[in-house]
């Protein structure tokens, strides 16, 4: 039998996911620790393999078939956009794609006016501004601290994920618009998915009946 591959998300969704895991019996011991510098993870007893990769790699990985499933943001589905099957919502990692910026700049969204968007997401961006509401921006992609943008003027408004709200209220910056919500998603190879259907399924029903509670 042949081993399936899982492409876990590194960083914050990496506990969650390791914690979820854990529920379905596979000890992430070994990938838990931080100071390992091994990059794959066997599991002999059910024939799993797991590695832990930058997000925006996570659905490259999958499809291109060098791992059958893996566990990533939404947002960067929605940015990657990949030949990929999304079969599962984990329900942890939530937080929103939001327009933000300054009060005071919440008439640019109003009158359509040509106005500069700093973002890490240009896919969903665009996707939002051009399709969704009609309105022609340019888009300025950066790859960290976005809230900046609008504080230096770089740009008018970002899009960028909200959490806790903590960084825009910290800075004098609000929600303008939601575009979406977001949380962790299962996603597959399509040709895993035919050729290992049954395994692949019964490992998304053990995930399934396994979510955290997050409704508290
Ligand atoms: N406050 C948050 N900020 C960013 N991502 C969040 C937040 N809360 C949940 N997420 C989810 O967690 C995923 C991974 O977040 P993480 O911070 O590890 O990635 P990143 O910020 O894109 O990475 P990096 O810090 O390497 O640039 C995101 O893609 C998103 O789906
Ligand atoms: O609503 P909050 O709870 O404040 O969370 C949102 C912030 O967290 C993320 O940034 P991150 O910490 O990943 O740093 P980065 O901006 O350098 O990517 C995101 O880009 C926001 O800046």
């Amino acid at each position: 039998m042949r081993y399936l591959t899982f492409a876990l998300t590194k960083g914050r969704l990496a506990v969650q996911t390791m914690e979820l895991l854990e529920r379905l019996g596979i000890s992430c011991e070994e990938m838990k620790d931080k100071h390992t510098r091994k990059l794959i993870f066997t599991n002999e007893q059910y024939g799993l393999r797991f590695f832990l990769a930058k997000g925006p790699d996570v659905p490259t990985y999958v499809e291109y078939g060098a791992a059958d499933i893996g566990i990533v943001g939404k947002d960067t589905i929605m940015e990657e956009n990949r030949n990929i099957y999304e079969v599962l919502d984990l329900g942890f990692g939530r937080c929103r794609m939001c327009v933000c910026g300054p009060e005071a700049n919440r008439h640019y969204l109003q009158h359509n006016q040509l106005i500069r968007v700093a973002t890490k997401y240009p896919r969903i961006a665009r996707d939002y501004f051009y399709e969704k509401k009609n309105q022609t921006v340019e888009l300025i992609k950066l790859n960290g601290s976005i809230e900046l943008a609008p504080i230096v003027g770089l740009s008018e408004v970002i899009v960028d994920i909200v959490e806790t709200g903590s960084t825009l209220r910290e800075n004098g910056l609000t929600v303008l618009e939601e575009i979406c919500p977001l949380s962790a998603r299962v996603v597959v190879n399509p040709v895993s998915m035919k050729m290992d259907n049954a395994r692949i399924t019964q490992l998304i029903q053990a995930m399934r009946a396994n979510l955290p509670d997050v409704r508290s």
